[in-house]
């Protein structure tokens, strides 16, 4: 089985999670990527049965007003949304995560934080022993670049700028190898914490609730709570 089929599994078994559970007045939080995508791919076949989707990104957003599924904001968020629903780069057994692949870390922190569940939708290859193997994307502001890597440097980070890229936020990212991820709570509280630091793509202390975990022989669910 392919990458992307099992991409497509992890996104359908969000599906059949969610629509059972839908209301006309619920919002869903919507996440950025390639497994997204085709969330929002099926998840519009539902559209009549939800009112709206706050998502995390340009890219999103522009997927689902394609597709007919009403866009709103926070702003407009009543009560905290019963779903988020986004991808990772990678997760561990405890679902914490690395973000930020596709650059739109900060707004989906943002959007999972207004959710009262991040279900992660992931094929196999993300799910690791120990984060840290992908390099961990921070974004930054831009005048800070330099003063950044450097303190990413210096707790040992081999820092590279993300050639030609500018977020929705207007932001550089910095994807940074070679990081102790020992304690990500602590690296991602540590890194946050940098001056010119929007935020960095650990997930740790904004770990999933559910991951959904499409392998060859089909999709398996994983609980913070199990
Ligand atoms: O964090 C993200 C974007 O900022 C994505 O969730 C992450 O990069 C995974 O993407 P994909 O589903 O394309 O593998």
């Amino acid at each position: 089985m392919t990458q992307q089929q099992l991409k497509q599994q992890a996104a359908q078994a969000a599906i059949d999670l969610i629509v059972p559970q839908l209301k006309p007045e619920m919002v869903l939080g919507v996440g950025t990527g390639s497994t997204v995508d085709l969330f929002i791919d099926l998840l519009a076949e539902h559209k009549g049965r939800f009112k709206a989707a706050v998502s995390s990104s340009e890219r999103s957003t522009a997927r689902m007003q394609g597709l007919g599924v009403a866009v709103t904001t926070l702003d407009e968020l009543a009560e905290p949304m019963p779903f988020y629903v986004d991808g990772a780069d990678e997760i561990d057994t405890q679902l914490r995560m690395i973000k930020g692949g596709g650059g739109a870390l900060t707004r989906e922190k943002i959007v999972a934080s207004a959710a009262r569940q991040f279900v992660c939708i992931v094929d196999a290859t993300k799910l690791v022993e120990r984060l840290g193997a992908f390099p961990l994307p921070v974004e930054v502001i831009p005048m800070a670049r330099a003063i950044v890597a450097r303190r990413l440097q210096e707790i040992g980070g081999h820092v590279l700028e993300r050639a030609g890229f500018l977020t929705d936020n207007g932001c550089v990212i910095l994807d940074v190898a070679g990081l102790n991820m020992l304690e990500p709570e602590q690296l991602e509280a540590t890194i946050n914490d940098i001056p010119g630091v929007v935020t960095c793509g650990l997930f740790a202390l904004s770990a999933a609730d559910v991951a959904l975990v499409a392998h060859a022989d089909g999709v398996r669910r994983l609980s913070r709570d199990a």
